[in-house]
């Protein structure tokens, strides 16, 4: 992580705000914080990331300077409007500065135990392949699904997220059960569109594959389980509605297998 990034960051949040990096992504740098961007000191039991979209120095400022903002603003809308749809678990968005290209929400997950690291769907997974444990087991099983109800309450609602990946999916252990969260909806949009709902599918399957391929026929069943669910909950508006996803997704499907196999 460059020192230059972190060293701009901090310039336009001023020295009260510690930073501490988490990921730095193509578009942006994550950091944490106990500080709240406006509440006064004293708030410091809560934990806050800050999403940070740097200038890039390759771009014209005045271009990098409107994308920049029209980005951070896309997902900022984005994720205010997800927040308030019933069912659906999205981090809360605690500001966002456009011009700047800040974004603040609270931070969701933990570390998992046995240092299987940060637990996002995928960790959790790794964690559950381990020779002591059951991949089958009915927790699996349970948070899969859950997570294809969030993934059919986001598509059901007219959204998609484009860069639906294991690592963005983040588990919260609540009151001993694993709830998921979506985050990262810096490529997501309200679409209707069938073809990106396919593809959310698509690229999720493949990532569950990539990583844990010796179980992802039952994963990717449970995932399809919960979101087929939510569908069929809207009666025969939803069944219709479904079979169109589903067919769309085989086709996504088809087409990438014919791309792979071709190269
Ligand atoms: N609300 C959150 N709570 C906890 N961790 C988070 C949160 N948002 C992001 N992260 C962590 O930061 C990482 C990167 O965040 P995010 O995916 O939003 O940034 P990005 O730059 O778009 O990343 P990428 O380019 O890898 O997709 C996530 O994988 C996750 O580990």
């Amino acid at each position: 992580m460059s020192k230059e990034i972190v060293d701009k960051a901090s310039a336009v949040l001023g020295p009260r705000i510690e930073l501490k990096t988490i990921a730095q992504g193509a578009e942006a740098v994550v950091f944490s914080t106990r500080v709240h961007p406006y509440l006064p000191s004293g708030h410091e039991d809560k934990k806050y990331i800050v999403k940070y979209r740097p200038p890039k120095r390759y771009r014209h400022p005045s271009i990098d300077q409107a994308l920049t903002k029209r980005r951070t603003l896309g997902e900022s809308r984005l994720l205010a409007k997800l927040y308030l749809l019933e069912g659906l678990n999205v981090p809360k968005i605690i500001a966002c500065d456009a011009y700047n290209g800040f974004i603040w929400e609270e931070f969701l997950g933990e570390e998992l135990p046995e240092g299987y690291g940060f637990s996002n769907l995928k960790n959790f997974l790794w964690m559950y392949s381990a020779k002591d444990r059951n991949p089958h087991d009915d927790v699996v099983k349970r948070t899969l699904i859950r997570v294809g109800q969030q993934i059919g309450l986001l598509h059901w609602n007219g959204y998609c997220h484009g860069d639906l990946t294991s690592s963005n999916i983040v588990l919260e252990n609540v009151e001993g059960s694993w709830q998921p969260y979506l985050i990262d909806f810096g490529l997501g949009s309200i679409s209707d569109s069938v073809e990106d709902k396919g593809v959310d599918l698509y690229v999720l399957e493949r990532a569950i594959l990539s990583t844990h391929s010796s179980y992802a026929d039952q994963y990717n069943a449970w995932l399809l389980k919960g979101f087929s669910d939510i569908y069929k909950g809207h009666g025969k508006i939803g069944q219709a509605k479904l079979k169109e996803v589903l067919s769309r997704f085989n086709e996504v499907r088809l087409r990438g297998r014919k791309r792979s196999m071709i190269g």
